[in-house]
């Protein structure tokens, strides 16, 4: 995926998505799963996107990391530095090679590259150090906590310096205390290396605690129901973020957009039973 010619004057975006529709095959015609999205995502952006059930955010994540083509439309990524990867992932639950120890699977996507060995232990050292996983480097998957797990993944996807990285629900299944852990660990890491994220989610705390921006999608078919700036400076920290007004404020204004969307997936999940 290649951007097209930047327009003299403006600042390219890293990410366009131009007329993206997206259809499946369903019985008797088609479904369409993501219907004419058009959105450019600057630079350096925390992007996060919520919405209700179905409608479409894993599409649009799996369409950004080719996985599937659109069915009209165009997606292009702009390619900064030649050789890298266009996008990493980062999968909610197990998304790490079970036969690797922390250290391979962090260090797979750079030795798959062919990079030189010390620039590998270094990058790898690097974001072992950044989400404490130094002491774990020698360890098995198996070993390990679902929160140590993530942290194995989120540190395999930085480490491939990927030209955007792709977060589907993260965290989601982790609980409470580990969850406001390792948003605190993305976003110290992320703030050292501003990479432009996609990222979903169905916590709207989450979405408010990291992103610069937020689209809130219709339920089915998926479109974009708003895109909301979020304020707040940088660098973030989770619970002083939490205890100020406009923090609530915030959260209240996203459900605004989205409870409406909420209640329509739901009445439509209803229909179909
Ligand atoms: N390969 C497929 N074939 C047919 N339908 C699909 C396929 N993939 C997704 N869909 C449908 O497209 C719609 C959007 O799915 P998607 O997984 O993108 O939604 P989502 O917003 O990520 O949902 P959730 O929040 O529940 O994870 C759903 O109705 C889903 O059933």
């Amino acid at each position: 995926m290649k951007l097209a010619e930047n327009i003299p004057g403006l600042a390219a975006p890293k990410i366009r998505i131009a007329n993206l529709t997206k259809q499946f095959a369903a019985r008797g015609g088609t479904f369409t799963a993501i219907d004419n999205i058009s959105l450019d995502i600057a630079p350096g952006t925390f992007f996060v996107i919520v919405g209700p059930s179905g409608c479409g955010k894993t599409t649009l994540l799996r369409i950004l990391a080719e996985l599937e083509k659109p069915s009209s439309g165009t997606v292009e990524v702009r390619a900064d530095r030649p050789g890298r990867p266009s996008n990493s992932m980062v999968f909610q639950g197990d998304s790490i090679f079970p036969w690797m120890t922390v250290w391979d699977n962090a260090a797979y996507g750079l030795k798959l590259r062919g990079l030189p060995e010390a620039e590998v232990k270094e990058t790898v050292g690097h974001y072992l150090d950044k989400t404490g996983l130094t002491k774990f480097a020698r360890h098995y998957p198996h070993q390990l906590s679902g929160g140590m797990k993530q942290r194995v993944s989120i540190a395999r996807a930085f480490a491939n310096d990927p030209e955007i990285l792709l977060m589907d629900e993260p965290f989601s299944a982790l609980d409470e205390q580990n969850k406001t852990l390792l948003q605190e660990e993305v976003l110290r890491i992320w703030e050292a290396d501003k990479k432009t994220v996609v990222f979903i989610t169905h916590s709207v705390d989450e979405a408010v605690t990291l992103g610069d921006k937020i689209m809130v999608m219709s339920a089915h078919p998926g479109n974009v129901k708003a895109i909301i700036d979020v304020p707040f400076a940088r660098p973030r920290n989770v619970l002083e973020l939490r205890s100020q007004p406009a923090y609530g404020e915030m959260v209240y204004n996203i459900w605004g957009h989205l409870r409406e969307e909420v209640q329509r997936a739901k009445a439509q999940e209803e229909a179909r039973t």
